[in-house]
């Protein structure tokens, strides 16, 4: 049961009607949880507490209506909308209406094209049949597995105005981006391609996969007005690229991810790339699970894409089955969502492939098998905490302390990290990194007296957009050749950046990081700290699978039993209209708003 708290209800003093009074206050609690809307079926079922009791949806609603600071559409400006049995403040009701009006625009145009692009696919047919002739061994492989997803989704790529991949770590989102690009640029050399992603960090690991190809932050491609939340690029001018490729799209939140979508013209093909299940933005909105959720059942294909993709597929097996087929009337975004399934980094049968399936599908026995032995070559799960585990951990860090060469070093530090779920307590990021400084003063590896010391590995918390540095990027301290203590960074053209540490106030030590910050970066090595009490919602199963998949070698855990099989037991839910929007389009009801 949820209660309400002052700074919510102070804001609800702002309005004077006392009947919106509690409404207007849990919409805002429940932004500030990162839902888009309050979801009135959540007071009628009592999971929040209320001061007034409801009978039925249509009372509530009923109530709602009267009020003259709430509107039932988009055109009008009161600052609450209701719409289909939510309440939004108007702002978030307009990013949910652009985002849903903007895609349906990219797929409504497609038609025109449609003809023009499926003649270029039979001209190159034989090009990309090359780009697909693996012939590595389906064997062992699950039907869905045996299947290439990858070529799939580079034929709706191809075909498409929108287009959403998804897929767990090293499926190959990136692979398939490559050769789509490959492709689109055979098709036409003078192609203007837009590359980003939400963090800097990310757009640096993209950087690394795609050659040739420049990936900026969103924030960067949208072009950002100093003190404004609007960016230069929007409707009115639109990015001017043919197509628009965003990694991590999972990391978006509603107001972003609605500008982005309103700076992409009806010219321009947009592809996001993102794992559905990992963690969503830290602000309002989970838009790329919402949108990947609006289908019932993943990939789901119309039989005319199902035929034109089975002509590129020779092996019998590996075919589209009409399992795949869905009622596009019954289905607004099919054959734009594919979900990639065969990882190519980890095996699915052990390690964390296997460990992240079963925290993802909640798979008890599984989990219980992992906790009863403890170990397997790359999980190792420590309930007791063990001082000695953690030790030996933080010990590799040592590698990057003796290394001289700062850009080495840079790289060696980012092999491992330690991860907490939370900042405060015993077993928060605070109180840890502390621990982590302590144990490597022990050692004689650093001496941290001081706020500067040398090899202090920090993190940007803001961005400084006049020295370069974005909230995320990571540098260690070291001396320059003057002995000047300077922090360290490597740009995503992979050069060296040198800064005074005291001009970048707003950072911290990074020994240990938040699993939030850790999205969309990769270690070979993580330990895993999750605290040893409940009574926080933010350890969710998409929390620890986040965590999990950073990491490519080994993955040590420190929980207790109970705290890691409740974690795997709650699962993210946030409210947005998107699904039942989505899905009301369909019987025309077109979002009650222009
Ligand atoms: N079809 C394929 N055949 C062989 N190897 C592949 C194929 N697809 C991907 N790989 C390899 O698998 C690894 C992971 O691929 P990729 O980086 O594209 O996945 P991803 O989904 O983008 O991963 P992540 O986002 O988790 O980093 C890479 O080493 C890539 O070369």
């Amino acid at each position: 049961m949820q209660t309400l708290n002052n700074v919510h209800e102070q804001f609800a003093e702002f309005f004077k009607a006392e009947k919106l009074k509690p409404f207007a206050s849990l919409v805002l609690k429940k932004l500030g949880e990162g839902h888009i809307c309050l979801d009135l079926k959540e007071i009628l079922n009592g999971e929040i507490e209320f001061p007034s009791l409801y009978h039925s949806l249509s009372e509530m609603e009923n109530d709602l209506i009267k009020e003259p600071l709430v509107s039932t559409s988009i055109d009008n400006k009161q600052p609450f909308v209701l719409f289909k049995s939510k309440l939004y403040l108007q702002r978030y009701f307009v990013y949910e209406t652009i985002i849903l009006k903007r895609i349906q625009v990219l797929i409504n145009s497609e038609s025109v094209d449609f003809t023009y692009r499926i003649e270029l696919i039979n001209k190159h047919r034989e090009f990309i049949a090359s780009l697909f002739s693996s012939d590595d061994s389906r064997e062992g492989l699950s039907a869905d597995e045996r299947i290439d997803w990858q070529l799939v989704a580079t034929i709706l790529g191809l075909l498409n105005n929108f287009t959403i991949i998804t897929g767990g770590p090293g499926t190959g989102k990136t692979t398939t981006v490559s050769k789509l690009l490959e492709l689109l640029k055979r098709i036409d050399p003078n192609i203007r391609i837009g590359l980003a992603a939400p963090t800097g960090k990310a757009a640096m690991r993209l950087a690394e996969s795609l050659q040739g190809d420049q990936p900026t932050t969103i924030h960067r491609m949208l072009k950002t007005i100093y003190g404004s939340i609007h960016f230069k690029h929007n409707q009115q001018n639109p990015l001017k690229y043919d197509i628009v490729i965003i990694d991590e799209a999972s990391m978006i939140d509603v107001a972003l991810f609605a500008k982005l979508l309103d700076a992409i013209g009806p010219e321009t093909r947009l592809i996001l790339l993102g794992d559905k299940d990992q963690l969503s933005s830290v602000e309002a909105g989970s838009l790329f699970r919402d949108l990947c959720q609006t289908q019932e059942k993943v990939n789901s294909l119309s039989s005319n894409k199902i035929d034109l993709i089975n002509s590129f597929i020779a092996n019998n097996e590996a075919k589209l089955t009409d399992n795949f087929m869905s009622d596009k009337s019954a289905n607004p975004l099919s054959d734009h969502i594919i979900e990639l399934k065969r990882s190519r980094r980890f095996d699915s049968t052990k390690g964390i492939g296997k460990f992240s399936r079963a925290i993802i599908s909640n798979n008890s026995v599984e989990i219980e098998d992992f906790l009863k032995s403890g170990y397997d070559e790359q999980i190792h799960i420590d309930t007791k905490y063990s001082p000695d585990i953690f030790r030996e951990f933080v010990k590799s860090y040592e590698a990057y302390i003796q290394e001289d060469d700062i850009r080495s070093a840079l790289n060696k530090f980012n092999k491992i990290r330690v991860l907490c779920a939370v900042r405060e307590g015993k077993f928060g990021l605070y109180h840890i990194n502390t621990a982590i400084e302590t144990l490597l003063n022990a050692e004689g590896l650093i001496d941290s007296q001081t706020e500067f010391y040398m090899n202090r590995p920090i993190i940007i918390t803001k961005n400084y957009y006049d020295l370069g540095l974005f909230n995320g990027d990571i540098g260690i301290l070291r001396p320059d050749s003057n002995n000047i203590l300077m922090a360290w960074f490597e740009d995503s053209e992979k050069q060296l950046k040198a800064v005074l540490p005291q001009l970048i106030v707003e950072s911290e030590t990074v020994y240990a990081m938040t699993i939030h910050k850790s999205q969309g970066s990769e270690y070979d090595e993580v330990l895993i700290v999750l605290p040893d009490h409940e009574g926080t919602h933010i350890l969710t199963r998409e929390l620890l699978y986040t965590a999990v998949t950073r990491a490519k070698l080994k993955v040590i855990i420190q929980s207790s039993e109970n705290i890691l099989l409740s974690t795997i037991d709650r699962t993210v839910k946030r409210a947005s209209g998107i699904k039942d929007r989505f899905n009301d389009s369909i019987q025309n009801d077109l979002w009650a708003c222009n």
